[in-house]
């Protein structure tokens, strides 16, 4: 006789939307103390989310990325609904609940339309921030339309107003930021701006370049990405960084791993990091 080996997880919660551990979450999230928290796993998961906030800017921020086994988040036209299962997707909801605020790129906007509220969980909507360096966006977008959680479109400073108000656009209101010498937003000038509206637990939600770019500037105190069992051999990469020359030159760290359903949800403590090929 063989001892059968344990299944392992299928999902730190079983793919259930609401527990009292997920309850539980909430109520830290709110102002109870997260040290309090039920041992499990998705307390290892999302309590370090919760956790004090350590960085000087006041602001934790958490990239996050759905990607394919060859590391693509969407093929060349920008199609990516779906890459993860439904328990990915769920994962999702759970960070735009648990945070502050949710962030995206302007070619997020164009491609995908998305709503980025809280609908596959119990939980409040962030408040939306949408990069859009040059202010390229229309005002056509979900986003931007009347009725929706409180919107931020983030701007450069000498971005053209293209005949829309300066400082609205549709039902967003207007911030602005320099930009960076790398290309995009100063997100280091950016963090302390967020936290002080009390925006302070902001997930980065994609896309690539918009994560990468966090990334690069040392921004990052985790990042969750998601693998999905998928091969698409070509199309948009998740992360787009300066050549590393040699190995020794990629950024190492340490992980966790769960398993979300079919998909696998690598976390990892970045603790701002900044890949040497960024170095200032
Ligand atoms: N492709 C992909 C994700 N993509 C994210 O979901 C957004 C759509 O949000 P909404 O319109 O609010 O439902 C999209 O713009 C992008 O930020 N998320 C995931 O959990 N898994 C995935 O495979």
């Amino acid at each position: 006789m063989h001892a059968t080996a344990p299944t392992p997880p299928q999902h730190p919660d079983d793919g259930q939307a609401d527990s009292p551990a997920w309850q539980a979450l909430l109520r830290a999230r709110q102002g109870g103390d997260p040290a309090a928290l039920p041992p499990g796993p998705l307390t290892d998961l999302f309590a370090p989310i919760l956790a004090p906030i350590q960085a000087p800017d006041g602001c934790l921020v958490l990239g996050r990325l759905a990607q394919t086994l060859d590391g693509r988040i969407a093929t060349a036209g920008g199609s990516s609904q779906w890459i993860g299962g439904p328990g990915d997707l769920l994962h999702t909801h759970r960070l735009r609940a648990l945070c502050d605020a949710v962030l995206v790129g302007a070619g997020t906007v164009k491609h995908d339309d998305p709503r980025l509220t809280t609908r596959d969980c119990p939980g409040p909507d962030p408040v939306r921030i949408i990069l859009d360096t040059s202010r390229t966006l229309g005002t056509e977008y979900r986003v931007f339309a009347e009725g929706g959680p409180p919107t931020l479109l983030v701007c450069a400073e000498d971005a053209a107003e293209r005949g829309l108000p300066r400082d609205r656009h549709g039902a967003a209101e207007v911030l602005r930021a320099p930009r960076a010498a790398i290309g995009g937003l100063d997100i280091a000038t950016l963090l302390p701006k967020l936290a002080a509206r009390g925006l302070r637990r902001i997930f980065v939600e994609g896309g690539g370049l918009t994560v990468s770019r966090f990334l690069a500037a040392g921004c990052l105190d985790r990042l969750h990405v998601t693998v999905a069992p998928v091969l698409l051999g070509s199309g948009i990469p998740a992360f787009t960084l300066p050549e590393a020359a040699r190995i020794a030159d990629g950024l190492r760290f340490a992980w966790g791993v769960h398993r979300l359903g079919e998909d696998v949800l690598f976390d990892i403590a970045l603790h701002r990091a900044r890949p040497a090929v960024c170095a200032a």
